[in-house]
């Protein structure tokens, strides 16, 4: 089998209790983020978020979600659970996300009609360090499993992207075929209840990004003919 060396990461996100947060480092996740957007049902406390972190295992990323949050709450955030990536969901400018001296990501909602091509993207932020691509509106709240056609991801992007939005075990699968993403962020596709991780559909997920990371899918034993993989 020719197999890639290309491991598709995984982030799952909106973790507000240990147990998850150990789990999901066990399972194989690459990052797990902690939501302190001001309306999402998954928001914790910086205080919870420190407390959380020691229930990380070693080499397992912390991302700090946030959305228009004001700067001085970011920077407590910040100090609380020492992330080593920020996401940036709200009409935050390139400015307002550098400003933390910590490497970012912006989220993008293609709940809009037109988000631009990637140079107009790139040219808006050109200090992040990828795009996020999601399935919310702008202004609107994301975590909501909400989905969009993933033919709308720009091409030609000079940085790495993050493919979110309604991901879940069942097409976590075809949605890397399709894009071929640096990333995959999930949240809702993996739980049982707001905030609370489902440990089989943690496991189910992981075990999809991986299938698709070495899938064949013809006879002479090359990798897939449409990813190149
Ligand atoms: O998870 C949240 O509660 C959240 C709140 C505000 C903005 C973004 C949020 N989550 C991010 O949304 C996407 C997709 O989530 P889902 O899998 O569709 O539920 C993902 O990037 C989360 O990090």
């Amino acid at each position: 089998m020719n197999k890639t060396l290309f491991r598709t990461r995984i982030k799952f996100c909106g973790l507000t209790r240990p147990g998850d947060v150990r789990l999901a480092s066990e399972l194989g996740a690459d990052a797990i983020g902690f939501v302190f957007a001001e309306r999402s049902p998954r928001r914790i406390e910086p205080e919870q978020a420190r407390a959380m972190r020691n229930a990380l295992a070693p080499l397992v990323n912390v991302v700090a979600l946030f959305a228009d949050t004001p700067a001085a709450e970011v920077r407590e955030a910040i100090k609380q659970a020492r992330p080593t990536l920020l996401q940036f969901h709200g009409d935050e400018d390139d400015a307002f996300c550098r400003g933390f001296g910590v490497p970012w990501i912006k989220a993008i909602a293609m709940g809009e009609a037109d988000i631009g091509s990637a140079a107009e993207l790139q040219a808006r932020y050109p200090n992040a360090a990828a795009f996020l691509f999601d399935g919310h509106a702008q202004g609107g709240s994301g975590g909501h499993g909400a989905r969009y056609d993933l033919k709308r991801i720009p091409t030609g992007l000079d940085r790495p992207f993050i493919v979110a939005g309604g991901l879940e075990p069942d097409n976590v699968f075809d949605a890397i075929q399709a894009t071929l993403p640096w990333g995959v962020d999930v949240s809702s596709g993996i739980e049982s209840a707001h905030g609370i991780k489902d440990g089989e559909k943690m496991r189910r997920f992981v075990e999809e990004v991986r299938r698709a990371d070495c899938h064949v899918d013809d006879d002479d034993g090359t990798s897939c003919a449409a990813c190149g993989r």
